[in-house]
């Protein structure tokens, strides 16, 4: 328990206001173990109440000019950065990560995400085609389609929720957003600045609160024409089916169970490293990160012996260690969760080369209850294990060797998932050869995520359906009108 210290109350933010919700859920630092905030847990109330604000902001918001709207997102950024200590803080305290990655990753690009947005509204362009024979002219527009629902998860939090706010409303929509009431924190202290930056009360409305109640509410609710959803597949689902007899425009951006491919031609200096960032950063816990490496059989050996070696140099430690790679993860479910994909292994005959049950952590006291689990490397492995398969999300990744360019392109297409691959090699052409072929919708070659924001990201397969990015994004959260004028 919190002992003495007050817990952080947070409340709903709707039509510009902090309002306080009739019940909250606990909400634990996951590098303790213990409660230390309260969230609302709001329902189809809140969700209307919201859902009126959002409505009678739409049209001023949206019949302001995209430079207006532009110069808003640009305070919103400059606000964020201006707190970037404390936000960076907060995410680490909340999600487990570590306040380094907090600090150079989630805080930077959910700023980044408002001025890349507040710069990319500017420069849209529409189609024109004319027919002479007929004397006409053809040309599309383009307008906000009204109120967003957003849903996001708990992995990056500002991060991934900043990366659909910002588009949805440098479109001219107002938005209704539902953060994970695992990670509602940086969500809210968002919110004090908004004012300040110009965003009127009513644009952007936050609702806390969990799945089921508040997120099925928003999802189900026929004044919300588009729903754009980062987190799982089950879920997903859940969302599909709730917002079918509305017909709502969907964005799902969803797992993956992403390959490594590391041809024997491979510059090993930058593949180890690199590969074990793309294995376990912030925790495993990102949908982009490597979970099957498969690995040329003439390097296999000494690939898996230098890998092995620089995992057991990613250390764990508490989030405010500024020598720890990795913090905890995000809750005692997870873990167990993840620690069980790692038991089936063993079960299984897998090798656990080294991590859970092979090497020891050691903690302080305070952080005993915390959900910290090693970095864990598994091999002489089955494709068809379930280690193999689903998505695990924590810090654990799988190796195993291949022959040929073909099989391994099998391999790798051979899971439900299709969102990030890396490939590595120093020929060229195996590269593009090997990159059309996968089933993914990114693949990053000698590197891992690089990020370019006007392009398109997201998966295929169960991976999610929609992209998002510059044009993807403005396509999503706007309608097409195509007009005709006879002249
Ligand atoms: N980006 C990704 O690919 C993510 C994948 N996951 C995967 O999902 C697994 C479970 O994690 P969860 O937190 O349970 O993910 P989740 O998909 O349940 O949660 C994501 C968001 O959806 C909301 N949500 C949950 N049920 C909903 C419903 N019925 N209607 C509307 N919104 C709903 C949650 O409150 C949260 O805001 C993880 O272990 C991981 O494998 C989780 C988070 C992110
Ligand atoms: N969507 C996720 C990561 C996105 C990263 C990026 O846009 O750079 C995720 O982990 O769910």
């Amino acid at each position: 328990m919190a002992g003495t210290t007050a817990l952080l109350m947070l409340e709903n933010f709707i039509g510009g206001k902090f309002l306080p919700c009739s019940s909250y859920i606990d909400s634990y630092d996951p590098s303790t173990g213990e409660v230390y905030c309260q969230v609302p847990n709001s329902g189809k109330e809140e969700v209307e109440a919201a859902v009126e604000a959002a409505r009678a902001a739409f049209p001023g918001w949206a019949n302001r000019s995209p430079q207006e709207r532009s110069q808003v997102l640009h305070r919103l950024a400059d606000l964020l950065e201006q707190s970037l200590e404390e936000l960076a803080q907060a995410e680490s305290k909340d999600q487990g990560k570590t306040v380094a990655l907090a600090r150079a990753m989630d805080i930077p690009r959910s700023v980044q995400n408002f001025r890349f947005f507040a710069s990319s509204i500017l420069h849209h362009t529409s189609e024109c085609t004319q027919m002479d024979h007929v004397g006409c002219l053809h040309y599309t527009v383009r307008t906000p389609v009204g109120i967003a629902g957003l849903i996001s998860p708990w992995n990056l939090p500002l991060y991934l929720l900043t990366w659909k706010i910002a588009p949805a409303i440098a479109a001219g929509n107002t938005v209704i957003a539902k953060p994970s009431e695992l990670t509602s924190v940086t969500a809210w202290m968002m919110c004090k600045l908004l004012e300040k930056a110009g965003v009127p009360p009513g644009v952007v409305n936050i609702v806390f609160g969990t799945g089921p109640r508040v997120g099925e509410a928003l999802v189900s609710h026929p004044e919300v024409p588009l729903i754009s959803f980062t987190g799982s597949q089950p879920t997903a689902e859940r969302i599909t089916q709730l917002s079918a007899p509305h017909f709502k425009k969907l964005c799902l951006e969803l797992g993956g169970k992403n390959p490594a491919i590391i041809f024997e031609d491979a510059n090993l200096e930058e593949c180890v490293p690199t590969t074990v960032r793309s294995s376990f950063a912030n925790q495993g816990e990102i949908c982009l990160c490597t979970s099957r490496i498969f690995v040329q059989k003439r390097i296999y050996s000494e690939f898996l012996k230098r890998f092995v070696a620089a995992t057991r140099m990613w250390k764990v430690g508490i989030p405010s260690d500024p020598s720890a790679s990795m913090g905890a993860l995000i809750s005692k479910t997870h873990l167990e969760k993840v620690r069980s994909y790692i038991e089936r292994a063993r079960a299984e005959g897998a090798r656990i080369l080294c991590g859970e049950g092979v090497d020891t952590l050691s903690l302080p006291p305070g952080n005993r209850g915390g959900y910290f689990m090693l970095p864990t490397v598994i091999t002489d492995i089955k494709d068809e294990s379930r280690c193999m398969k689903e998505e695990i999300f924590g810090p654990v990744t799988c190796v195993v060797p291949f022959e040929s360019e073909e099989e391994v392109i099998e391999r790798a297409n051979s899971v439900k998932y299709g969102l990030a691959a890396t490939v590595w090699s120093s020929n060229v052409g195996r590269v593009h050869r090997v990159a059309k072929k996968l089933q993914s919708g990114l693949v990053w070659t000698n590197c891992w995520l690089i990020r370019e924001l006007n392009l398109p990201f997201g998966g295929m397969k169960s991976s999610g359906i929609g992209r998002e990015g510059a044009k993807d994004s403005y396509n999503f959260f706007t309608e097409i009108k195509t007009v005709t004028v006879k002249h």
